[in-house]
C-alpha cells in the first residue's frame, strides 16, 4: 500500500555503474527505496562502465551487492525480480564523445515508452579525475539545458584543495545551473545528523544555553576502527584531513553551531551554515602545531588480529607522510561561541568504531553540596551519538540513595525506536532527496570553498613540514599522544564515548 507521494517518473544513469561505490551503496539504497515504496511509478537505473556485461550478468552482480549490503536482512530481501526490470546496463566508455548520444536516445525511449517527460539524473561515481570531462560532455547534451528536470550529482572529494575545489565549482556552473548540482555529503543524509537540527530548533528547552554562557568546550569525533578498506590509491593523496575533517566533521561542526534557520528552505539553512564556516577563526601557519595534531598508524594488533603499518598497505608509498588521524582546535568567531573551543578528530584503526558530538556545559556557578559530595562538578553534557549508537545522552548529577548527601553521574538516554535495519541509509535519504529536486541536504558551491579554506593552512603546514615521528600511533588505540597533549594543555581530555547499557 502507497503511504506517501512519490517522486515524479526518473531516469538515474550512475557512472561508476560498473563499481564499488554503486556495489555497496547505491543500489543497495535504491532498493529498499524500492521496497519502502519510495521509488517513483516510472524509473529507471542505468549503470555506466566499460567492463562488458550482459544485462542478466550486471543485475545478478548488483544483486549479490544487496544480499552483502543491504540494512535489511536476507529474508526481508525478496522482490528482486521486480526491482531489476528497472535495472539495465549501457557499457560506454566516458571518453568516447560519440557514445554520450546513446543515453539521450535512451531517454527519449523512455520518454515515449511512459509517455510523460522524465527526471533525468547523472550520479558521478567514478574517480574524480574523470569528473570534469564527463559534466563537460553531459552539459553540451540538450537535456541538461531542462533546469528543472536534468540534475548531477557529484561524489566526494570535491576537489583536492581549495583551488581546484574553485576550477570544479566554476567549471559545473559554467554548464549547469546551481539547482542542477547535487555535491554529496553522505553524513548530511544519516538520519541522527539530520536529528541534531531537530534537538535544536524544535524545541524551546536547549537554545538558551546554547552558547559561551553555559558551555564550556565542544568535542567532535569521528573515529573509524576500519583501516583504508583497499582504498589505499584514493586515500595516500587525500589523508584524514581532507577525507574527512574538510567535508563530514566540520558539517558536523556547523549543525552544531548554526544559528536558527527561518525556514527549512535549502537555501536558508545552506546560508546559516556557511555563515558558521565564515567565522571560525583562520589558522595562522605559525600556529599550526599548537591548533592540530596529525598521526599515522604503524604496525600491531586490532581486536586481536595482526594489521599491517599505513606504509605497508597496498597503494602507500614506504615513506609516506600521509596522515591517518587529525585533530584540530576550532574557534568561531561570534557572538555566541566566541571564546569556546570547537575540538575535533578522527582516525582510522581507532580503538572503537564511534561517531559523537559532545557538548561539555560549564560547572554550576556555586556548590552548595559538601566537597566530598561528589568528584567533579562538570557533569552537565549532552552527547549526540551518530553511530554506531543511535542516542543521545544528556548527563547530570543526581543523588545515590542512601542516608549520605553522594552524588552521581547519571544518563538520561533517547534510543531511536526500532533496529537499524528500520534506518533509512543516508544514501537512501539522499537519493530521494535528489529525485525530488530538494538540495538541502547537499553542499553548495560556497560552502565547499569555505570549508576548503578552513582546513587550508593546516594542509599546507603540513605538506612542508616533513613529521618527524611517524607512525607515532598503534592500531586499536584513540590516537597519538600529541592529541591529548593537545586538549589537556586547556584542562580538557577527549571523551570517549562507552556504549550505552542497553
Ligand atoms: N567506494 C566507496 O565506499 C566510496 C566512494 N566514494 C567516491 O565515489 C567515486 C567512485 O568510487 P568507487 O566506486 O570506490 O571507485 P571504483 O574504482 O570501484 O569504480 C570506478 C568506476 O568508474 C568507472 N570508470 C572508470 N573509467 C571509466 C571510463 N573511462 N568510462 C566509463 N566508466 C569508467 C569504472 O568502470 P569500468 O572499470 O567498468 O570502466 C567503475 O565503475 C570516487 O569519487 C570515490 O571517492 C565516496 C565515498 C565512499
Ligand atoms: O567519506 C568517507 O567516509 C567513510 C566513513 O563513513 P561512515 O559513514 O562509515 O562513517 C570513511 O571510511 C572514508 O574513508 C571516507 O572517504
Amino acid at each position: 500500500m502507497q503511504h506517501h507521494k512519490r517522486p515524479p517518473a526518473s531516469i538515474l544513469f550512475i557512472f561508476g555503474g560498473s563499481g564499488d561505490l554503486n556495489y555497496r551503496k547505491l543500489t543497495p539504497a535504491l532498493y529498499n527505496l524500492f521496497l519502502d515504496e519510495w521509488m517513483p511509478d516510472r524509473f529507471a537505473i542505468v549503470g555506466i562502465g566499460r567492463t562488458e556485461y550482459s544485462s542478466e550478468n550486471y543485475r545478478a552482480h548488483l544483486q549479490e551487492g544487496i544480499e552483502k549490503f543491504s540494512r535489511r536482512k536476507a529474508e526481508e530481501n525478496g522482490h528482486y525480480k521486480e526491482f531489476f526490470e528497472h535495472v539495465n546496463y549501457l557499457q560506454l566508455d566516458a571518453g568516447d564523445i560519440a557514445s554520450y548520444q546513446r543515453i539521450t536516445e535512451y531517454v527519449q525511449q523512455k520518454e515515449t515508452e511512459w509517455g510523460v517527460h522524465p527526471n533525468v539524473i547523472f550520479y558521478l561515481a567514478v574517480a574524480p579525475q574523470l569528473v570534469p570531462s564527463i559534466a563537460q560532455e553531459l552539459g553540451t547534451l540538450n537535456l541538461c539545458k531542462d533546469k528543472s528536470a536534468t540534475r548531477i550529482v557529484i561524489e566526494k572529494p570535491f576537489g583536492h584543495d581549495l583551488e581546484s575545489a574553485h576550477e570544479l565549482n566554476a567549471l559545473l556552473t559554467g554548464l549547469f545551473a546551481e539547482e542542477q548540482i547535487f555535491r554529496i555529503d553522505h553524513y548530511l543524509g544519516k538520519e541522527t545528523v539530520q536529528n541534531i537540527l531537530a534537538l535544536r530548533f524544535a524545541n524551546a528547552l536547549f537554545e538558551p544555553v546554547w552558547n559561551r554562557h553555559y558551555i564550556d568546550h565542544i568535542q567532535i569525533t569521528a573515529a573509524e576502527s576500519v583501516g583504508l578498506e583497499g582504498r589505499g590509491g584514493y586515500y595516500e593523496h587525500s589523508g584524514a584531513l581532507r577525507d574527512m575533517v574538510q567535508n563530514h566533521i566540520l558539517q558536523l561542526l556547523c549543525m552544531v553551531a548554526m544559528e536558527a534557520p527561518v525556514s527549512f528552505d535549502a537555501n536558508e539553512i545552506r546560508n546559516k551554515k556557511v555563515d558558521v564556516l565564515n567565522a571560525i577563526r583562520p589558522i595562522r601557519r605559525e600556529d599550526v602545531h599548537e591548533s592540530a595534531v596529525r598521526g599515522q598508524y604503524g604496525a600491531g594488533w586490532m581486536k586481536g588480529k595482526q594489521v599491517t603499518g599505513y606504509r605497508e598497505e597496498k597503494g602507500v608509498t614506504p615513506q609516506s607522510n600521509t596522515d591517518t588521524y587529525a585533530a584540530v582546535k576550532f574557534f568561531i568567531d561570534n557572538w555566541r561561541w566566541q571564546g569556546v573551543p570547537f575540538y575535533v578528530r578522527t582516525g582510522k584503526l581507532m580503538h572503537q568504531k564511534s561517531t559523537h558530538v559532545t557538548i561539555q556545559f560549564k560547572e554550576a556557578p556555586t556548590f552548595a553540596f559538601p566537597s566530598e559530595a561528589a568528584e567533579s562538578w562538570r557533569s552537565n553534557r549532552l552527547t549526540i551519538s551518530i553511530q554506531p549508537e543511535m542516542d543521545i545522552r544528556i548527563r547530570f548529577q543526581a543523588k545515590r540513595p542512601g542516608q549520605t548527601m553522594t552524588l552521581d553521574p547519571v544518563n538520561m538516554t533517547f534510543n531511536y525506536e526500532g533496529s537499524d535495519d528500520h534506518t533509512p541509509e543516508a544514501y537512501e535519504t539522499l537519493l530521494l532527496d535528489v529525485m525530488e529536486g530538494d538540495a538541502t541536504l547537499f553542499m553548495r558551491a560556497d560552502q565547499v570553498e569555505s570549508a576548503w579554506k578552513v582546513i587550508m593552512p593546516i594542509l599546507e603546514t603540513w605538506e612542508t613540514r616533513i613529521p618527524q615521528d611517524f607512525p607515532n600511533y598503534v592500531p586499536d588505540s584513540w590516537g597519538p599522544e600529541d592529541a591529548d597533549a593537545l586538549i589537556a594543555r586547556d584542562g580538557h581530555s577527549w571523551i570517549n564515548l562507552p556504549p550505552e547499557k542497553k
